[in-house]
């Protein structure tokens, strides 16, 4: 049966969509843009602080539903310009530091609010 996720330590929807749904041991996160759930906003800084904050939506959405790092098989990273591949690469690699997600990594013309980074996710786990 489908699961909504909902968590008030990642970034409420800025749109008609869901933090994550997990369904048949998987969880498909929406993408996380670099919003503090405390204020709302994105936070202030470049593609250092913008990613780091990702990666702390991205967990917190993980741990309200269950799931680990471990478990993240599959990721695909957002740019607002391919300059900021390699920042995100080394934070990256600082999240997920082994068996790393099969991923994929694009440039984009806009992201919502103008981020300069955004991360869908997805993860599963093993039938119990
Ligand atoms: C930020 C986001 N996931 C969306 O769809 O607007």
């Amino acid at each position: 049966m489908k699961r909504i996720i909902s968590t008030p330590n990642a970034p409420a929807a800025i749109g008609p969509y869901s933090q994550a749904i997990e369904i048949n041991n998987t969880l498909y996160l929406s993408g996380q843009i670099p919003v503090d759930p405390n204020t709302g906003s994105i936070v202030e800084g470049g593609i250092i602080e913008q990613t780091q904050q990702v990666f702390k939506n991205i967990k917190a959405i993980l741990d309200a539903a269950g799931y680990t790092v471990n478990d993240v098989v599959k990721s695909t990273v957002y740019l607002a310009d391919m300059q900021y591949f390699a920042e995100v690469n080394s934070l990256y690699k600082m999240f997920y530091t082994s068996d790393f997600p099969a991923r994929s990594a694009f440039a984009v013309k806009g992201l919502p609010l103008g981020a300069l980074v955004e991360i869908e996710t997805i993860a599963a786990k093993e039938p119990a």
